[in-house]
Protein backbone atom coordinates (compact mmCIF):
# COMPACT_ATOMS: atom_id res chain seq x y z
CA UNK A 1 0.00 0.00 0.00
CA UNK A 2 1.75 3.12 -1.22
CA UNK A 3 1.37 6.92 0.71
CA UNK A 4 1.36 9.74 -1.99
CA UNK A 5 1.65 13.26 -0.85
CA UNK A 6 0.63 15.76 -4.09
CA UNK A 7 1.65 19.40 -3.94
CA UNK A 8 0.80 19.45 -0.31
CA UNK A 9 0.94 23.29 1.26
CA UNK A 10 0.44 23.65 4.97
CA UNK A 11 0.29 27.08 7.11
CA UNK A 12 0.16 27.84 10.92
CA UNK A 13 -2.12 31.10 11.39
CA UNK A 14 -0.85 32.15 7.72
CA UNK A 15 2.77 31.09 8.41
CA UNK A 16 3.95 28.63 5.93
CA UNK A 17 4.81 25.59 7.52
CA UNK A 18 4.87 23.21 4.29
CA UNK A 19 5.06 24.55 0.26
CA UNK A 20 4.10 22.11 -3.18
CA UNK A 21 6.25 18.91 -1.08
CA UNK A 22 4.91 15.77 -3.29
CA UNK A 23 6.26 12.20 -2.71
CA UNK A 24 5.92 9.11 -2.84
CA UNK A 25 6.32 6.23 0.05
CA UNK A 26 6.36 2.90 -1.71
CA UNK A 27 4.68 0.04 -0.80
CA UNK A 28 6.50 -2.00 2.15
CA UNK A 29 9.17 -0.12 2.28
CA UNK A 30 10.38 2.07 5.29
CA UNK A 31 10.77 5.95 4.12
CA UNK A 32 12.16 7.59 6.52
CA UNK A 33 11.52 12.08 6.34
CA UNK A 34 14.79 13.19 7.10
CA UNK A 35 15.26 17.16 7.89
CA UNK A 36 16.32 19.18 10.78
CA UNK A 37 13.86 20.13 13.42
CA UNK A 38 11.27 22.49 12.19
CA UNK A 39 11.39 21.54 8.45
CA UNK A 40 7.61 20.30 8.26
CA UNK A 41 8.48 16.66 9.11
CA UNK A 42 6.24 16.01 11.80
CA UNK A 43 2.73 18.41 9.95
CA UNK A 44 3.40 15.46 6.99
CA UNK A 45 2.73 13.15 9.10
CA UNK A 46 0.25 14.77 11.14
CA UNK A 47 -2.02 15.87 7.86
CA UNK A 48 -1.69 11.68 6.69
CA UNK A 49 -2.56 10.54 10.47
CA UNK A 50 -5.68 13.10 10.55
CA UNK A 51 -4.83 15.14 13.31
CA UNK A 52 -4.53 18.19 10.69
CA UNK A 53 -6.92 18.99 8.08
CA UNK A 54 -5.30 19.49 4.73
CA UNK A 55 -5.17 22.78 3.73
CA UNK A 56 -3.91 21.98 0.08
CA UNK A 57 -3.02 19.19 -2.24
CA UNK A 58 -3.44 15.56 -1.89
CA UNK A 59 -2.91 12.44 0.13
CA UNK A 60 -3.44 8.94 -1.27
CA UNK A 61 -3.60 5.61 -0.53
CA UNK A 62 -2.47 3.17 -3.24
CA UNK A 63 -3.94 5.75 -6.10
CA UNK A 64 -7.31 6.74 -3.99
CA UNK A 65 -8.19 9.78 -2.18
CA UNK A 66 -7.17 9.04 1.71
CA UNK A 67 -7.63 13.17 2.49
CA UNK A 68 -7.71 16.49 0.58
CA UNK A 69 -9.17 19.97 1.40
CA UNK A 70 -12.77 18.46 1.02
CA UNK A 71 -12.43 14.86 2.58
CA UNK A 72 -10.93 14.41 5.83
CA UNK A 73 -11.58 11.48 7.37
CA UNK A 74 -10.94 10.77 11.22
CA UNK A 75 -7.78 9.51 12.80
CA UNK A 76 -9.79 6.43 13.91
CA UNK A 77 -11.34 5.70 10.07
CA UNK A 78 -7.87 5.75 8.24
CA UNK A 79 -5.81 2.45 7.83
CA UNK A 80 -2.46 4.14 9.51
CA UNK A 81 -1.07 3.34 12.63
CA UNK A 82 0.93 6.19 14.62
CA UNK A 83 3.88 5.80 16.94
CA UNK A 84 5.31 8.87 18.81
CA UNK A 85 8.84 9.33 20.56
CA UNK A 86 7.93 8.42 24.35
CA UNK A 87 5.33 5.43 23.36
CA UNK A 88 2.33 7.06 24.78
CA UNK A 89 1.58 4.03 26.57
CA UNK A 90 -1.55 4.06 28.85
CA UNK A 91 0.15 4.33 32.13
CA UNK A 92 -2.44 2.65 34.10
CA UNK A 93 -2.82 -0.60 31.60
CA UNK A 94 -0.19 -3.82 31.46
CA UNK A 95 1.69 -3.94 28.48
CA UNK A 96 -0.86 -6.81 27.11
CA UNK A 97 -4.04 -4.58 27.85
CA UNK A 98 -2.05 -1.85 25.78
CA UNK A 99 -1.69 -4.24 23.05
CA UNK A 100 -5.04 -5.25 23.44
CA UNK A 101 -6.77 -1.82 23.38
CA UNK A 102 -9.24 -1.15 20.96
CA UNK A 103 -8.63 -4.01 19.56
CA UNK A 104 -11.66 -6.84 18.56
CA UNK A 105 -12.09 -9.52 20.59
CA UNK A 106 -11.47 -12.36 18.12
CA UNK A 107 -8.14 -10.29 17.80
CA UNK A 108 -7.00 -10.91 20.97
CA UNK A 109 -5.45 -14.31 20.41
CA UNK A 110 -2.49 -12.81 18.28
CA UNK A 111 -1.15 -10.08 21.62
CA UNK A 112 0.66 -12.97 22.93
CA UNK A 113 2.67 -13.24 19.39
CA UNK A 114 3.68 -9.84 19.36
CA UNK A 115 4.41 -9.89 22.62
CA UNK A 116 7.06 -12.58 21.68
CA UNK A 117 7.61 -10.70 18.58
CA UNK A 118 8.60 -7.59 20.17
CA UNK A 119 11.08 -9.44 23.21
CA UNK A 120 8.82 -9.00 25.69
CA UNK A 121 7.97 -12.23 26.42
CA UNK A 122 6.71 -12.84 30.47
CA UNK A 123 6.42 -8.98 30.30
CA UNK A 124 2.20 -8.91 29.13
CA UNK A 125 1.51 -8.04 32.87
CA UNK A 126 4.04 -5.12 33.50
CA UNK A 127 2.59 -1.65 33.56
CA UNK A 128 5.09 0.77 31.27
CA UNK A 129 6.88 2.26 34.08
CA UNK A 130 8.39 -1.27 34.98
CA UNK A 131 9.53 -1.35 31.35
CA UNK A 132 12.55 0.19 30.29
CA UNK A 133 12.46 2.94 27.78
CA UNK A 134 13.95 0.54 24.79
CA UNK A 135 10.76 -1.89 26.46
CA UNK A 136 8.59 1.05 26.28
CA UNK A 137 9.09 1.56 22.76
CA UNK A 138 8.91 -2.47 21.74
CA UNK A 139 5.62 -2.40 23.26
CA UNK A 140 4.42 0.72 21.57
CA UNK A 141 5.50 -0.99 18.25
CA UNK A 142 3.56 -4.12 19.19
CA UNK A 143 0.30 -2.42 20.09
CA UNK A 144 0.48 -0.10 16.45
CA UNK A 145 1.24 -3.50 14.76
CA UNK A 146 -1.21 -5.71 16.58
CA UNK A 147 -3.62 -3.84 14.48
CA UNK A 148 -2.18 -4.18 11.40
CA UNK A 149 -2.12 -1.15 9.81
CA UNK A 150 -1.70 -0.76 6.08
CA UNK A 151 0.44 2.19 6.45
CA UNK A 152 2.31 2.66 9.87
CA UNK A 153 3.56 6.78 10.69
CA UNK A 154 6.65 6.96 13.24
CA UNK A 155 7.14 10.29 14.67
CA UNK A 156 10.95 9.81 15.96
CA UNK A 157 10.56 6.44 17.57
CA UNK A 158 14.03 6.51 19.21
CA UNK A 159 14.87 9.70 20.08
CA UNK A 160 14.81 8.67 23.99
CA UNK A 161 16.78 5.43 23.77
CA UNK A 162 20.62 5.89 24.81
CA UNK A 163 22.49 6.00 21.55
CA UNK A 164 23.93 2.30 22.49
CA UNK A 165 20.64 0.65 22.48
CA UNK A 166 19.49 2.92 19.62
CA UNK A 167 21.42 0.92 17.10
CA UNK A 168 20.16 -2.63 18.55
CA UNK A 169 16.32 -1.43 18.30
CA UNK A 170 16.35 -0.13 14.94
CA UNK A 171 17.40 -3.51 13.79
CA UNK A 172 14.67 -5.28 15.26
CA UNK A 173 12.25 -2.36 14.26
CA UNK A 174 13.49 -2.72 10.62
CA UNK A 175 13.24 -6.79 10.70
CA UNK A 176 9.64 -6.76 12.18
CA UNK A 177 8.27 -3.91 9.96
CA UNK A 178 9.77 -5.46 7.03
CA UNK A 179 8.84 -9.22 7.95
CA UNK A 180 4.93 -7.76 7.44
CA UNK A 181 5.42 -5.61 5.05
CA UNK A 182 4.17 -2.35 6.67
CA UNK A 183 4.20 0.37 4.57
CA UNK A 184 6.06 3.11 6.89
CA UNK A 185 6.94 6.93 7.06
CA UNK A 186 9.43 7.44 10.01
CA UNK A 187 10.51 11.00 10.75
CA UNK A 188 13.89 11.22 11.82
CA UNK A 189 16.26 14.37 12.27
CA UNK A 190 19.79 11.64 12.29
CA UNK A 191 21.34 10.89 8.44
CA UNK A 192 22.36 8.05 10.24
CA UNK A 193 18.84 6.64 11.21
CA UNK A 194 17.90 7.24 7.68
CA UNK A 195 20.57 5.57 6.16
CA UNK A 196 20.24 2.38 8.60
CA UNK A 197 16.45 2.27 8.36
CA UNK A 198 15.47 3.35 5.02
CA UNK A 199 14.60 1.49 2.03
CA UNK A 200 14.11 5.20 0.59
CA UNK A 201 14.78 8.82 2.06
CA UNK A 202 12.90 11.91 1.24
CA UNK A 203 14.57 15.08 2.56
CA UNK A 204 12.92 17.55 3.78
CA UNK A 205 14.33 21.27 4.05
CA UNK A 206 12.40 24.44 5.14
CA UNK A 207 9.15 23.16 4.38
CA UNK A 208 10.18 21.93 1.27
CA UNK A 209 11.27 17.79 0.05
CA UNK A 210 14.47 18.48 -1.46
CA UNK A 211 14.93 14.84 -3.34
CA UNK A 212 13.38 11.79 -2.64
CA UNK A 213 14.59 7.91 -3.53
CA UNK A 214 16.64 5.25 -2.36
CA UNK A 215 19.49 6.42 -0.49
CA UNK A 216 22.08 5.43 -2.63
CA UNK A 217 20.28 7.67 -5.31
CA UNK A 218 20.66 10.84 -3.22
CA UNK A 219 24.00 9.80 -2.01
CA UNK A 220 25.44 9.40 -5.65
CA UNK A 221 23.17 11.90 -7.75
CA UNK A 222 22.11 14.42 -5.19
CA UNK A 223 19.98 17.23 -6.56
CA UNK A 224 21.62 19.98 -4.65
CA UNK A 225 24.89 19.82 -2.83
CA UNK A 226 22.46 20.58 0.11
CA UNK A 227 21.49 16.85 -0.16
CA UNK A 228 24.76 15.80 0.34
CA UNK A 229 26.07 17.70 3.15
CA UNK A 230 22.88 16.45 4.97
CA UNK A 231 22.57 12.69 4.55
CA UNK A 232 26.64 11.98 3.82
CA UNK A 233 28.19 14.35 5.90
CA UNK A 234 29.55 16.04 2.59
CA UNK A 235 32.15 19.05 1.95
CA UNK A 236 31.35 22.01 -0.22
CA UNK A 237 33.86 23.86 -1.90
CA UNK A 238 33.51 26.86 -3.92
CA UNK A 239 35.16 25.96 -7.33
CA UNK A 240 36.57 28.09 -10.54
CA UNK A 241 37.16 26.52 -13.74
CA UNK A 242 40.63 27.33 -15.17
CA UNK A 243 42.36 26.14 -17.94
CA UNK A 244 45.76 24.89 -17.17
CA UNK A 245 48.41 23.71 -19.79
CA UNK A 246 44.85 22.86 -22.35
CA UNK A 247 43.10 20.65 -19.62
CA UNK A 248 40.30 21.93 -17.36
CA UNK A 249 41.19 22.23 -13.93
CA UNK A 250 38.71 23.60 -10.58
CA UNK A 251 40.49 25.52 -8.30
CA UNK A 252 39.37 26.02 -4.97
CA UNK A 253 40.64 27.56 -1.56
CA UNK A 254 41.63 24.23 -0.61
CA UNK A 255 43.52 22.91 -3.92
CA UNK A 256 43.31 22.28 -7.41
CA UNK A 257 41.32 19.25 -8.66
CA UNK A 258 41.37 17.59 -11.89
CA UNK A 259 38.22 17.53 -14.72
CA UNK A 260 38.97 13.59 -13.60
CA UNK A 261 37.52 13.84 -9.98
CA UNK A 262 34.02 15.14 -10.79
CA UNK A 263 31.52 13.01 -12.19
CA UNK A 264 28.59 14.01 -13.95
CA UNK A 265 27.91 16.91 -15.50
CA UNK A 266 29.99 20.33 -15.22
CA UNK A 267 28.84 23.53 -15.70
CA UNK A 268 30.95 24.94 -18.37
CA UNK A 269 33.00 27.71 -17.63
CA UNK A 270 30.89 29.00 -14.35
CA UNK A 271 31.98 29.53 -11.12
CA UNK A 272 30.39 26.35 -9.48
CA UNK A 273 29.98 24.35 -5.96
CA UNK A 274 32.09 20.88 -5.73
CA UNK A 275 30.55 18.44 -2.99
CA UNK A 276 32.39 15.62 -2.19
CA UNK A 277 32.31 12.92 1.31
CA UNK A 278 35.26 12.51 3.59
CA UNK A 279 35.48 9.12 3.04
CA UNK A 280 36.35 9.86 -0.68
CA UNK A 281 39.53 11.34 -0.59
CA UNK A 282 42.88 10.42 0.35
CA UNK A 283 45.83 12.83 1.55
CA UNK A 284 49.29 12.26 0.07
CA UNK A 285 52.03 14.16 1.57
CA UNK A 286 53.40 17.73 0.32
CA UNK A 287 57.34 17.94 -0.45
CA UNK A 288 58.84 19.02 2.48
CA UNK A 289 58.98 23.26 2.47
CA UNK A 290 55.79 22.75 0.20
CA UNK A 291 53.18 25.22 1.21
CA UNK A 292 54.95 26.77 4.01
CA UNK A 293 54.26 30.34 2.24
CA UNK A 294 50.14 30.84 2.26
CA UNK A 295 50.42 30.98 -1.40
CA UNK A 296 50.97 27.55 -2.06
CA UNK A 297 47.73 25.78 -3.39
CA UNK A 298 46.95 23.36 -1.80
CA UNK A 299 49.60 22.19 0.52
CA UNK A 300 47.02 21.89 3.38
CA UNK A 301 48.41 22.17 7.34
CA UNK A 302 46.80 19.49 9.99
CA UNK A 303 44.64 21.25 12.91
CA UNK A 304 44.02 18.17 14.17
CA UNK A 305 43.12 14.12 13.88
CA UNK A 306 41.12 12.23 16.15
CA UNK A 307 39.39 9.00 15.88
CA UNK A 308 36.26 8.01 14.04
CA UNK A 309 35.73 4.66 14.42
CA UNK A 310 38.43 3.09 12.97
CA UNK A 311 39.25 5.57 10.44
CA UNK A 312 41.41 8.81 11.06
CA UNK A 313 38.99 12.10 10.65
CA UNK A 314 41.72 14.57 9.94
CA UNK A 315 40.77 18.27 9.91
CA UNK A 316 43.43 20.59 7.78
CA UNK A 317 43.95 24.16 6.76
CA UNK A 318 45.07 26.10 3.93
CA UNK A 319 47.32 28.09 6.74
CA UNK A 320 49.07 26.58 9.70
CA UNK A 321 47.51 29.84 11.62
CA UNK A 322 43.49 29.72 12.39
CA UNK A 323 42.31 29.33 8.67
CA UNK A 324 38.76 30.76 10.13
CA UNK A 325 40.07 33.59 11.52
CA UNK A 326 42.32 34.41 8.26
CA UNK A 327 39.61 34.08 6.29
CA UNK A 328 40.48 30.56 5.37
CA UNK A 329 38.89 27.10 4.93
CA UNK A 330 39.06 23.80 6.68
CA UNK A 331 38.05 20.57 6.24
CA UNK A 332 37.42 17.00 7.69
CA UNK A 333 38.54 14.54 5.81
CA UNK A 334 38.53 10.34 6.68
CA UNK A 335 41.94 8.42 6.51
CA UNK A 336 42.43 4.84 7.02
CA UNK A 337 46.38 5.80 8.21
CA UNK A 338 47.39 8.34 11.00
CA UNK A 339 48.83 11.72 9.88
CA UNK A 340 52.11 13.57 10.43
CA UNK A 341 51.03 16.66 12.21
CA UNK A 342 54.11 18.30 11.38
CA UNK A 343 53.90 17.98 7.75
CA UNK A 344 51.39 19.16 5.03
CA UNK A 345 49.15 17.30 3.00
CA UNK A 346 47.09 17.50 -0.46
CA UNK A 347 43.60 16.34 -1.10
CA UNK A 348 43.58 13.56 -3.67
CA UNK A 349 40.08 12.66 -4.51
CA UNK A 350 39.28 9.40 -5.60
CA UNK A 351 38.56 9.78 -9.65
CA UNK A 352 35.11 10.67 -10.26
CA UNK A 353 33.62 11.46 -6.47
CA UNK A 354 33.49 14.75 -6.79
CA UNK A 355 29.83 16.34 -8.28
CA UNK A 356 29.57 19.83 -9.52
CA UNK A 357 26.71 21.76 -9.15
CA UNK A 358 26.03 25.67 -10.58
CA UNK A 359 27.09 28.28 -7.71
CA UNK A 360 24.11 28.99 -5.60
N1 LIG B 1 0.57 24.04 16.08
C1 LIG B 1 1.41 24.89 15.50
N2 LIG B 1 1.19 26.23 15.48
C2 LIG B 1 2.04 27.08 14.89
N3 LIG B 1 3.15 26.71 14.23
C3 LIG B 1 3.45 25.41 14.21
C4 LIG B 1 2.60 24.42 14.85
N4 LIG B 1 3.15 23.20 14.67
C5 LIG B 1 4.28 23.39 13.96
N5 LIG B 1 4.47 24.71 13.69
C6 LIG B 1 5.57 25.30 12.92
O1 LIG B 1 5.61 24.69 11.64
C7 LIG B 1 6.95 24.41 11.25
C8 LIG B 1 7.10 22.91 10.98
O2 LIG B 1 6.91 22.21 12.22
P1 LIG B 1 7.05 20.63 12.33
O3 LIG B 1 6.70 20.24 13.74
O4 LIG B 1 6.31 20.01 11.22
O5 LIG B 1 8.61 20.45 12.09
P2 LIG B 1 9.54 19.19 12.33
O6 LIG B 1 10.41 19.11 11.12
O7 LIG B 1 8.74 18.00 12.68
O8 LIG B 1 10.40 19.67 13.57
P3 LIG B 1 11.02 18.82 14.82
O9 LIG B 1 12.06 17.90 14.24
O10 LIG B 1 11.63 19.90 15.67
O11 LIG B 1 9.88 18.10 15.48
C9 LIG B 1 7.84 24.95 12.35
O12 LIG B 1 8.26 26.24 11.97
C10 LIG B 1 6.92 25.02 13.56
O13 LIG B 1 7.31 26.06 14.42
Amino acid sequence: MSLEFRHIAHAYGGVPALRDVSFNAPSGAITCLLGSSGCGKSTLLALAAGLLEVQSGTIKLDGEVLADPTRHPPPERRPVGLMFQDGALFPHMTVAENIAFGMAPRDKAGIADWIDRVRLSGKGKRYPHELSGGEQQRAALARAMAHDPRVLLMDEPFANIDIVRRRSLRAEFRAILKARGTTTVLVTHDPDEALELGDHIALVEAGQVTQAGPPQALLETPARPSVGVMLGNGVVLAARPETRGGRTVFATGLGTFEREAIGGQVPEGEPCELLFYPDAVGLVAAEAGEGDGESQDGALAVVDAVLRGRRWAVTLANSASDAVDAGGQRITVLSDEPVDPARRYRLVPHRASMRAFPAS
